[in-house]
């Protein structure tokens, strides 16, 4: 059934209320009205019925009592006693005597009056309620009287209603004949007349009430009742004196009180039988209508999933194919041509194995025959074809057995989805994730599979293997003074460069940054790793052409073997430990791994793990040391610097542990602290200048001006006040820069000293750059003055220099009278060294500055230089 015939056979609940409820309810409410109806017509009818045959009885009550009356009296009147006696003569006694005409009348006919009337009209004799007497029956009965005497003065009684004063009376009224006259001989108007009354009181009424069934029979002067339970009682001139009325059964009435009850229980019976119908259907209406609805969404479903089907079917780069028993393609989707460009016709007949063909996927082509062959689905299966234009494409199958009507396998159905692209961007996403985009050599990740694979394949061949380690000096100037960019290409020349080292089956990958890596298979090692270094060194000793600069870099290399580690990563770690041990000893060098390394390496960072602590520890404090003014004969500065009291290591040197902490950046928090430090100290020392050694990490450091800035403003201390020292290797990278960080220091207007002058390039070209406020003459040579003549030239050179510029030469490392005697001889300003004063704790300091002597001193010792 379609979708929407199934909707239209379904109909809502509304519905079936409009067209199932409503018209049963209609017809049952119909067939009670009519049951109803009829039953109420019916009994109305009997009621009716009963009506009229209870006015026929009334009738035939007074009719048999109107002929009662009238056979009564003429059973008087056509007597021959009464003829004689009442007639011809009036025998009052006669007529009295009870048998007669008497009290009989009343007690045993039960009539109330009796009169005989002459012919003349007159009443001769009267009995009233038995009692015999001489009264006027006109003046008891005035009306109607004398027509009725009339009417019977022909022998027939005349019978009739008629009213006396007080009541409603039977009158019969007849001639008094004799039986054995002729009575034709005796004309009606000499006829004497008997007249027999009788009242219509309560016990004649009861007795034709009794008598006829007639209930509740009364008489009643207008006529009362509406359902024609009366009759009228009228005159011989047809004129209704009374009525009498009763009440007539009610046998229709009677009927209904029968009928309604178990009616209504038969109709209520009926309701709630009718209503569990109608829920019943109506449930089962719903139930219909509800799986109507379910198979309509079914259906729905169903119509939109093979939209959906047909959609992706279309959309999809898959198609769909369908082969016979014997494997061959008997149908192709029209997908199959817009995907490989070939006709379907042109494969359609072809067995399935002839159009794909075996690609990598080995085990999937042998499960596909596998499956073909058993008659089961099979699914990924990676194969290939040949497109239109003869290009290879890589497809995957499915597919699974189409069974026939008696159940045998009669072909396979399924779908085709070319993942060329896919496999291709797998590929290329599977080369960037182990290729370095920059270089296109191996990275980290692949570099350690090879590793791995290498070291399983050399303990298999015993063969020897080398892992080195590289890493370009001065890469970071190249980066900092023209750009990444220059970085970029110099890496890919000297990665082009190392490959030309290589032997085939070796790997060099980049591992990130200027950080190189080398795997060399060879069965003479250690020397072709050595001879493999000095190959590198050699050839990155050659310039490099890099965007218009000719570049000089060097490159150290660590060498690790598996003698010490065959694991992969230690293996590889040695090779770094040995390349950093490599650079420790200057730059352009070559380290084999010796396991010593390792143990200094730990020391290394167990060291720089306990400096971490001791900035937190407050485990670092400043010593201070004495620099002599030799003109002013007085101690015009101290040089702050600093200690590290370790809880077991002691009291840690400087030298020790700030190249640690400038190799890890720790240079910069303790440097603020130093020289924070320092400033707040100096305040205890008014007119002092105090010295701070600048390491040149933190020179280097960007937010250094503004350090000194707010250190200068938080402590309080006048800017001229503090020194700050620097060493040459500041300015040999980026001189332009160095002199603008020192410009901008000057700016604050804090002194700078250049420190350590004459060991490092001691390019006078500096201090004609940048005017220093002082030079310190390295201890090196304080220490050589007496027995170099080389020292006391360089000496006295840079103190002729310096005075030239207008600035302060300080000797440092005095240690002796003499050295300080042959300075003041040369003209030095300033001295520093263990011979004034060793660098001592902020407090021996103040105690030291208090106690001062140096005046004599000096003054002996210019004395002696004089
Ligand atoms: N960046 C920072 N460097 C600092 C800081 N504190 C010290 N240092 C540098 O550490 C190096 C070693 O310093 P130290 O062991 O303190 O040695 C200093 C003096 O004790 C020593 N000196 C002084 N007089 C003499 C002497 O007569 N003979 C002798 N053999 N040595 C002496 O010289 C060092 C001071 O040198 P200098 O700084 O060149 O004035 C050293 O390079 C310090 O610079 C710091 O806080 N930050």
């Amino acid at each position: 059934m379609e979708a929407a015939d199934l909707k239209a056979a379904s109909f809502s609940g509304e519905k079936f209320t409009r067209r199932v409820v409503v018209p049963m309810a209609g017809m049952v409410i119909l067939a009670i009205l009519l049951v109803l109806g009829f039953a109420v017509i019916s009994a109305d009818g009997q009621n009716r019925l009963e009506v009229e045959s209870s006015t026929a009885l009334a009738e035939t009550a007074l009719s048999v009592k109107k002929r009662e009356i009238a056979r009564n009296l003429q059973d008087y009147a056509v007597w021959e006693d009464v003829f004689k006696n009442l007639h011809e003569t009036l025998d009052f006694g006669w007529a009295s005597t009870n048998g007669n005409v008497g009290a009989n009348i009343y007690e045993g006919l039960g009539y109330d009056l009796a009169f005989v009337l002459r012919p003349d009209g007159k009443t001769v004799y009267a009995v009233v309620d038995g009692v015999p007497q001489t009264a006027d029956a006109f003046s008891i009965i005035p009306r109607g009287l004398d027509s009725l005497v009339e009417s019977g003065s022909t022998g027939e009684p005349a019978v009739g209603f008629l009213r006396s004063k007080d009541q409603l009376l039977l009158v019969a009224a007849t001639a008094i004949l004799p039986p054995s006259v002729d009575a034709s001989t005796i004309p009606p108007k000499n006829r004497s007349s008997l007249v027999f009354a009788k009242a219509l009181d309560q016990t004649f009424v009861e007795s034709i009430s009794s008598d006829y069934l007639l209930d509740s029979l009364k008489v009643v002067e207008q006529e009362e009742q509406a359902d024609g339970a009366t009759l009228p009682l009228v005159d011989p001139s047809g004129k209704a004196l009374s009525y009498i009325v009763w009440t007539p059964a009610t046998p229709g009435y009677q009927f209904l009180k029968w009928l309604l009850p178990p009616l209504a229980a038969a109709m209520v019976l009926l309701g709630l039988f009718a209503h569990q119908v109608i829920r019943k259907v109506r449930r089962s209406t719903e139930e219909l209508e509800e799986s109507a609805r379910t198979v309509e969404t079914y259906a729905q479903t169903l119509e939109e999933s093979e939209a959906r089907f047909r959609d992706v079917a279309e959309a999809s780069s898959d198609w769909i194919w369908e082969c016979d028993g014997e494997m061959r393609l008997v149908y192709l989707s029209t997908r199959f041509s817009e995907v490989t460009g070939i006709s379907a016709a042109s494969i359609l007949g072809k067995q399935l194995d002839q159009f794909f063909m075996k690609d990598t996927d080995a085990e999937g082509w042998e499960r596909l025959h596998a499956s073909a062959h058993d008659h089961v689905a099979f699914r990924h299966v990676r194969c290939s074809y040949k497109d239109a234009q003869g290009r290879m494409r890589i497809c995957r199958l499915a597919g699974r057995p189409i069974g026939s009507s008696k159940g045998q396998l009669s072909g396979f159905r399924g779908t085709a989805t070319d993942i060329t692209e896919e496999v291709e961007a797998h590929a290329r996403a599977n080369h960037l994730a182990l290729h370095d985009a920059l270089t296109e050599l191996p990275n980290r990740l692949l570099f350690r599979e090879r590793l791995i694979y290498a070291l399983s394949d050399n303990r298999r061949r015993h063969s020897d293997l080398a892992i080195l380690c590289l890493d370009l000096d001065h890469f970071k100037e190249v980066n900092d003074t023209l750009g990444h960019g220059a970085g970029d290409v110099l890496l890919r020349q000297f990665s082009a460069r190392l490959q030309t080292c290589l032997q085939s089956g070796d790997t060099v990958a980049r591992l990130g940054g200027d950080e190189f890596a080398i795997i060399q298979s060879s069965a003479n090692q250690p020397q072709d790793a050595g001879a493999l270094s000095r190959r590198i060194i050699e050839i990155v000793k050659q310039p490099f052409q890099v965007e218009g600069h000719e570049l000089h870099v060097g490159v150290s290399i660590g060498v690790a073997f598996p003698d010490h580690a065959d694991d992969p990563d230690k293996l590889l770690k040695n090779a770094d430990i040995a390349l950093y041990r490599a650079k420790q000893g200057g730059r352009g060098n070559v380290r084999f791994f010796e396991p010593q390394m390792d143990l200094e390496l730990q020391a290394r960072k167990a060291l720089e793990y306990d400096l971490r602590q001791a900035l937190l520890k407050d485990e670092l404090e400043l010593h201070y040391q004495p620099l002599i003014d030799l003109e002013a004969q007085k101690v015009s500065a101290v040089e702050a610097l600093l200690r590290w009291r370790h809880p077991s290591r002691g009291l840690v040197s400087p030298g020790e542990f700030i190249p640690l902490a400038e190799e890890t950046g720790m240079i910069i928090s303790i440097g603020e602290w130093v020289l924070r430090t320092a400033c707040q100290q100096a305040l205890s020392w008014p007119g002092l200048r105090v010295a701070v050694n600048l390491s040149p990490v933190q020179f280097r450091h960007r937010e250094l001006v503004d350090t000194v800035k707010q250190v200068l403003e938080d402590t309080g201390l006048e800017p001229g006040r503090l020194e700050l020292e620097i060493t040459e290797s500041v300015l040999i990278n980026d001189t332009e820069a160095a002199l603008d960080i020192l410009s901008a220091l000057k700016g604050i207007g804090v002194h700078i000293a250049m420190d350590d002058f004459g060991t490092g390039y001691s390019s006078l070209g500096y201090l004609n750059s940048f005017p220093f406020d002082k030079i310190k003459i390295d201890k090196s040579f304080v220490t050589t003055l007496e027995d170099k003549v080389k020292s006391l030239a360089i000496v006295r050179s840079v103190i002729g220099l310096s005075e030239s510029l207008s600035m302060t030469t300080t000797a440092e490392g005095v240690e002796t009278m003499e050295q300080a005697m042959l300075l003041l001889g040369e003209g030095c300003k300033q001295v520093q060294g263990y011979f004034f004063g060793r660098p001592v704790p902020a407090l021996e300091m103040t105690a030291f500055l208090g106690n001062w002597q140096g005046f004599t001193v000096l003054k002996s010792l210019k004395t002696d230089a004089a």
